[in-house]
C-alpha cells in the first residue's frame, strides 16, 4: 500500500480543496476530498447532514471515508476541517505525507463568507473559528510533517510552499 503523495489537513476556509486541486494538477494525479466523498454516498450536502442527523453521525461518516480514501488513493488527499478528531484518524496519518495549512481569524472568516455554507460557522463565525482553532491546532500539528501558512499567499504560492517542504517533483 503507497498511500497518497500528499494529504492536506487544516481549518474549514484555509484552502485544503483548493490548493489540493492545484499541486494534483502539477503532479500529474487525481485530488480526492472527503466531504466530496460523503457528499456522494450520502446524497446530499454536507449541511443537510449536520441539520438531519446531527455531527456526531456526519464524524462517523468522515471517520470511515478517511480511511476509505487512506487505503486506495495514491494523488492528492483534502480532508474536512474536523477530520482530525477521530484518534484512528490521527493513528492513520501518523508519520505520512501531512501538511497543515494555516491562517489567521480575519482570513478565515473572509474566506468561508464567500463560500458554501459550513454549519460549524454559522453563528458568531469568528468566535467559533478561534475556539475551534484552540482545540484543534494540537491535532493538526501532532499529524503534521510540515506546516505551511497560506495568509498572504495565492493558492499557486501556498502549492509552491508545500512543494518545497515535502520536497516534491512536478510530473
Ligand atoms: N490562498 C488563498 N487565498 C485566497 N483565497 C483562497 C485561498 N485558498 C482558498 N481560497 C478561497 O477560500 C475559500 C475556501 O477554500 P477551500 O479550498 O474550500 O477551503 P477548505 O477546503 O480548506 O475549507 C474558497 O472560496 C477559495 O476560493
Ligand atoms: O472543520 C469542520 O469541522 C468541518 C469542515 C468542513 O470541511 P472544510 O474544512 O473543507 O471546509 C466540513 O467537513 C464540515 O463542514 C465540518
Ligand atoms: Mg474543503
Amino acid at each position: 500500500m503507497t498511500g497518497p503523495a500528499v494529504i492536506l489537513v487544516g481549518p474549514m476556509g484555509v484552502g485544503k480543496t483548493t490548493v489540493g486541486e492545484v499541486l494534483a494538477k502539477r503532479l500529474g494525479v487525481d485530488c480526492r476530498d472527503t466531504d466530496q466523498d460523503i457528499v456522494e454516498s450520502a446524497g446530499k450536502p454536507i449541511s443537510e447532514i449536520f441539520l438531519d442527523e446531527g455531527e456526531e453521525h456526519f464524524r462517523e461518516l468522515e471517520r470511515v471515508a478517511v480511511r476509505k480514501a487512506l487505503s486506495e488513493h495514491t494523488g492528492v488527499l483534502a480532508l474536512g476541517g474536523g477530520a482530525v478528531l477521530a484518534p484512528e484518524t490521527r493513528e492513520l496519518l501518523a508519520g505520512g505525507p501531512v501538511v497543515f495549512l494555516e491562517m489567521d481569524v480575519a482570513e478565515a472568516v473572509k474566506r468561508v463568507g464567500l463560500d458554501a455554507p459550513r454549519p460549524l460557522l454559522m453563528m458568531n463565525p469568528r468566535k467559533q473559528w478561534r475556539e475551534l482553532m484552540d482545540a484543534r491546532r494540537p491535532l493538526y500539528t501532532e499529524v503534521a510533517r510540515a506546516v505551511v501558512g497560506t495568509g498572504d499567499r495565492t493558492p499557486d504560492e501556498v502549492a509552491d510552499e508545500i512543494f518545497d517542504a515535502l520536497e516534491l517533483k512536478p510530473s
